[in-house]
């Protein structure tokens, strides 16, 4: 006879109760620890322990190998799947990714643009298509589980993950929290409050991060300090996950960053007495990579977690779900012994064992742990691709059109006889796509499939029209008269999380007098490619006649053109205010000195 939890016509409590009391100890803490692909990948399959598939889950980071297409993932997922179905109680993984902004660390995906820019749009529906297209082009590869929405609000976007972020508004992130009903797919009305929830085999299980006040932290430090009383951070940085956990979102993930000096990975009041009990939360609180690790470790040269403090500290405040852990064999035996010695309750674990089962159960997982191969047709398809040309086309901002407004630049002519295109962003992939894009830190270069600007504005203009590209014209292309204007992208190099290749939120100095040199001599649009707000100097903002923040828009960079060549409007409006000069960051509505180049909200239109 089938055992109750193998049953999906029982209620998921039900199963969730009668599958824990089954469980050893050991079995629990397995349970408990999402590991890297990699043990898996060099560990024998015939490993008696065969520890890695009574594990939690599995973190699918890029895949197979670096860039591989999407049915090359799939028999690395079913092959996890398969023996973790094999253990004793044949309890299936959930298998995560960043799918950030699409399934963007496979080749060939529709890789949509960056939360920033999607904040810019304030389309909360479009937000919630994107969401549902990455569920099917992640769960194609047997992804069942998404690192994504960051909900962060950037507060200083000095900080290198601006970008992850929507909005340096509480309710425009709000707003755009409708991508966890993408995902997951949307409840029904009777669905218990704070239970996570995921409709079916084509959505994900998602995670509400970082939780809380990773956006807040002062000077825009990554993994930072948060400095503010409770009042604001609930105000300011906890809002969002109201939401999410009003969506039912199934997991949430700590924030690497402090809490008034206090980290929050172990932070029992955040995490349990906060988000469980008084927000209600019922899914899983997941750590951050190695989050449990760094909360204490011996001193010495490679980083040598000291688990029974970490985890004793970690566990205890309510982390349920440890991604990561470096030494994830050394964890579980340290984490047992210290439930044997009873410094961590038993309950503390059935608690975090019940939530892992009950996102698993909700999930469907244990009915469809297997890819589903019929959707590999769908990865990178026109469909897909179209949607993020629309979300591109939203998410541009027109910050000025024409030195004189009543003779704009914008929209270009189609027909002209001879345009100039130029900058180092313009036909990049790799550069439009950011970080997060097929490799962790993105690159430049043909990284993926996809659209450049120039790529864009070669099949967008008339066949007559001829098309000069240079990312740095010379001084011989420049003398040439008969230029109608110049189309100049430019902008930031890719940056993820601690590693930042730029110089700050400038535009790079050779860029800035190569723009100079053209605005000399041309009528010039110039489009910029960052993931935040950039300096441009005053005098460079009077050369240019015109200039659209287009953030990182993914591969889809025909939506650029779609919009200054004239067949659509300009909707998008700045989701964080647009500085003047570096030194005024932090900048602050509500400071006296208050003087930005553009405000919050702000965007042209061509239509009055
Ligand atoms: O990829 C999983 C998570 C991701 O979801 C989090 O947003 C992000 O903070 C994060 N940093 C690392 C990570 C950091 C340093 C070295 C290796 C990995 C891993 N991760």
């Amino acid at each position: 006879v089938r055992s109750l939890y193998r049953n999906p016509r029982e209620p998921t409590e039900s199963r969730v109760r009668d599958l824990i009391d089954r469980m050893t100890l050991e079995e629990k803490i397995g349970q408990m620890i999402m590991i890297a692909k990699a043990p898996i990948l060099t560990r024998p399959v015939d490993d008696p322990l065969n520890c890695c598939f009574a594990v939690g889950g599995v973190n699918a980071g890029r895949g197979p190998r670096d860039a591989a297409p999407v049915k090359e993932w799939v028999e690395m997922t079913e092959g996890w799947q398969r023996r973790a179905l094999d253990s004793r109680l044949g309890i299936p993984l959930m298998v995560g990714v960043d799918a950030v902004h699409g399934h963007n660390n496979a080749y060939g995906t529709t890789i949509f643009p960056h939360n920033i820019a999607l904040g810019a749009t304030r389309d909360d529906e479009l937000i919630q298509k994107i969401g549902a297209i990455t569920a099917l082009e992640a769960r194609a590869a047997g992804i069942n589980y998404t690192f994504a929405p960051c909900v962060a609000v950037v507060r200083d976007v000095r900080w290198n993950r601006c970008y992850e972020s929507y909005s340096e508004d509480t309710d425009t992130v709000r707003k755009m929290t409708s991508i966890v009903t993408g995902l997951q797919g949307r409840p029904p009305p009777d669905h218990p409050r704070g239970h996570p929830f995921v409709a079916g085999r084509n959505n994900l299980i998602a995670c509400a991060k970082h939780f809380v006040g990773d956006g807040g932290t002062s000077q825009g430090e990554n993994e930072g300090d948060t400095r503010m009383d409770y009042a604001e951070l609930e105000k300011i940085h906890m809002a969002p996950y109201i939401d999410c956990i009003s969506q039912n979102v199934c997991t949430v993930m700590a924030s690497y960053s402090s809490f008034n000096g206090e980290k929050i990975h172990s932070h029992k009041y955040l995490l349990t007495d906060v988000l469980k009990n008084k927000l209600g939360f019922k899914g899983v609180v997941i750590s951050d990579w190695r989050g449990i690790d760094k909360l204490y470790q011996n001193n010495n040269r490679c980083m040598v977690p000291d688990y029974l403090r970490s985890a004793l500290a970690g566990i205890n405040a309510g982390i349920d779900m440890v991604l990561g852990p470096c030494d994830h064999k050394k964890f579980q035996d340290d984490l047992r012994m210290l439930v044997e010695l009873g410094k961590v309750p038993i309950s503390r674990i059935d608690d975090a064992v019940e939530r892992i089962l009950r996102v698993k159960f909700s999930a469907g997982i244990f009915e469809d742990p297997m890819p589903d191969r019929s959707l590999l047709d769908l990865v990178g398809c026109k469909l897909h691709r179209e949607v993020a040309r629309q979300a591109v086309r939203k998410s541009l901002v027109l910050l000025k059109n024409g030195k004189d407004p009543k003779r704009p630049l914008l929209p270009l002519q189609k027909n002209a006889r001879k345009i100039l295109v130029a900058g180092t962003h313009a036909d990049d992939l790799g550069y439009q796509c950011g970080a997060w894009s097929v490799s962790w830190a993105g690159s430049s270069g043909r990284t993926t499939e996809g659209t450049t600007i120039l790529d864009a504005v070669k099949a967008t203009v008339g066949t007559e029209t001829e098309v000069v590209y240079e990312k740095y014209p010379s001084v011989n292309t420049l003398s040439a008269h008969d230029f109608q204007f110049a189309i100049v992208a430019v902008g930031e190099p890719p940056y993820v999380e601690h590693i930042s290749s730029t110089d700050g939120p400038v535009i790079p100095s050779d860029a800035v007098d190569m723009i100079d040199a053209v605005a000399d001599k041309l009528p010039t649009v110039l489009i910029l490619i960052s993931g935040r707000p950039i300096e441009i100097k005053a005098e460079l903002l009077k050369k240019i006649d015109a200039l659209v923040a287009a953030w990182l828009p993914g591969t889809e960079g025909n939506g650029i053109t779609d919009v200054i060549f004239g067949d659509y409007d300009f909707v998008g409006r700045l989701p964080v205010t647009w500085f003047k000069r570096v030194d005024q960051l932090p900048i602050d509505h509500k400071d006296a000195s208050f003087d930005p180049m553009f405000t919050f909200n702000y965007g042209l239109r061509y239509m009055k």
